[in-house]
């Protein structure tokens, strides 16, 4: 199994021909010499193992558990074998000089003056042994025409490994490319997390996240789509970045086509020339949301789909657990009828504005309480629905009248409640007699249980109280008795309007 992934480096390949080429040369020197000086097979039989040895050293090299290293002792070898040979070769200048300097600068460019000292002392040595065992003898010349032979060897030998070192550089070049290019995918995403954390809502999330990416990705557009499964046109975010208005308004349309049935993943048609859009889907990403990730890429490149992939993976996760933190934090906080805040939160931001009424005290705070009259009757008369909507109107009512740093929270069945964190009794008792002022206005529809529309009045009790008034911790307590006050005052006048009036429902 091991074996089978295990590939051979690419050093081993590129030596492949211009060992073949040394080789099958050496083998034709040694062939001429034989014919010219007589001496027959007995030179020639044994010079056939220098055909031998390339096949040999790559099987070497293809086989080893680190290629590289057995490429390396393959050069080695060569210095080894070429020694010994100029000694059979009885140290014909030429071929020994042009064999020798091969062996040592082969041996330089991949190892460095180490490795080229080790090729000179292992080229000499099997010199000295092959001497030693067939006798020492020394022919600097052979013959004009086998100069020329050996020299235009050398020549394309020499041009042959310049061919190699180049292509070799570009594959490396090419490498560094791709390096960068991961480095910035991997920072890209690293980062997308911490982004996409810290946004707050939806919205904010996409639109940072795509930000950032585009930050990484400068020539790149992005766009980024992505709604509720079962209620699409209810619930759906969108961002982009980076994409002209035309390219916009293509994708507008793309997706208006494949809504619901799942884009795969591909580039689309070129938009410009040169340029590509890449959709992905974020389909099995989300579970209650469908999502589209859109990149825009200056080029066409089969692994930007790979990396659009990543980063469609890493904003569906952000997304969804964003989705569920908010959620969660909506159950946590809000009230499930009217979305305000509940008496949880309410009781968390009371208790934080009574600690800093503690730290500083010329820090006031106010609260400002008011409980629905008559709902008991709204229930008894028309039915629990009508009841909560009644409740409903009631609470967006009293939203018209906050500012977004009021604290707005019904605090069980009909009571409600509006903390002002930095203001005293003055601006509560100001909100509080714009409520009232308007009220008599104020007018809701009601489903009746017996499925009839009927417009009511909304009534409120309000009392208000400050921290200047009473110490922090009794605040509460005393808004809440004049609210009692209040609805006393109400179920009197009430009474009284019966006495003379007559009573009627609602
Ligand atoms: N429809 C509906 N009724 C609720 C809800 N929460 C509490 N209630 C009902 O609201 C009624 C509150 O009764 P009371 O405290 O007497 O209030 P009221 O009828 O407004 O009486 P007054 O305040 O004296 O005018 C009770 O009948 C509760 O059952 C709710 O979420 N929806």
């Amino acid at each position: 199994m091991q074996h089978s992934l295990r590939r051979t480096h690419r050093l081993a390949m590129a030596t492949i021909a211009p060992r073949i080429f040394a080789f099958c040369h050496t083998f034709g020197l040694t062939v001429w010499i034989a014919v010219i000086e007589g001496s027959g097979w007995t030179l020639i039989l044994p010079g056939i193992l220098l055909l031998l040895w390339p096949g040999v050293a790559y099987a070497l090299a293809a086989n080893a558990q680190n290629s590289k290293r057995a490429e390396f002792r393959n050069l080695l070898y060569d210095s080894l074998l070429f020694g010994f040979w100029c000694s059979v070769l009885d140290f014909y200048v030429l071929a020994t000089i042009t064999i020798g300097l091969a062996c040592l600068m082969n041996n330089l460019v991949v190892g460095g003056v180490r490795k080229m000292l080790v090729a000179a002392v292992l080229f000499t040595t099997a010199a000295l042994i092959g001497s030693a065992l067939t006798g020492f003898n020394f022919r600097p010349y052979v013959s004009n025409n086998l100069d020329i032979y050996q020299w235009a060897g050398a020549v394309v030998y020499f041009l042959t490994i310049g061919r190699v070192t180049y292509s070799q550089n570009r594959q490396i070049g090419r490498s560094i490319g791709e390096i960068k290019f991961q480095n910035r995918v991997f920072h890209a995403l690293l980062d997308l997390g911490t982004v996409a954390n810290r946004a707050t809502n939806i919205h904010t999330l996409l639109d940072n996240s795509l930000k950032h990416l585009q930050s990484h990705f400068p020539d790149y557009g992005f766009a980024v789509f992505v709604q509720e499964r079962q209620r699409s046109e209810v619930t759906r975010y969108a961002a982009v970045v980076g994409l002209s208005l035309e390219d916009e308004q293509r994708l507008k349309r793309l997706l208006t086509n494949v809504n619901g049935q799942g884009v795969q993943p591909g580039a689309l048609p070129k938009i410009d020339e040169g340029e590509s859009l890449y959709v992905m889907s974020m389909e099995g990403r989300l579970s209650l949301y469908e999502g589209w990730l859109i990149m825009r890429a200056p080029n066409r490149d089969d692994s930007l789909e790979q990396i659009l992939s990543l980063f469609a993976d890493q904003l569906a996760a952000a997304t969804e657990n964003k989705l569920l933190h908010l959620e969660l934090k909506k159950t946590a906080e809000r009230d499930g009828l009217t979305g305000l805040y509940n008496r949880g939160f309410l009781e968390a931001a009371l208790q934080m504005s009574i600690q800093g009424k503690a730290q500083t005290p010329s820090l006031d705070f106010a609260v400002l309480m008011m409980d629905v009259d008559r709902l008991k009757e709204v229930n008894d008369h028309y039915g629990h629905v009508a009841g909560d909507q009644l409740i409903s109107s009631v609470a967006k009512y009293l939203q018209l009248h906050c500012r977004d740093s009021d604290i707005l929270a019904r605090c069980g069945g009909d009571e409600f409640v509006i903390l002002f964190p930095s203001a005293d009794l003055t601006a509560a008792k100001r909100v509080a007699n714009v409520i009232r002022e308007n009220l008599p206005e104020q007018r809701c529809i009601i489903d009746t249980a017996n499925g009839e529309r009927e417009e009511l009045a909304l009534h409120l009790s309000l009392g208000c109280a400050s921290s200047s008034e009473v110490p922090a911790l009794q605040v509460f307590a005393l808004a809440d008795e004049r609210m009692y006050e209040d609805k006393n005052q109400h179920r009197k006048q009430r009474v009284d309007d019966l006495g003379t009036a007559g009573w009627t429902p609602l």
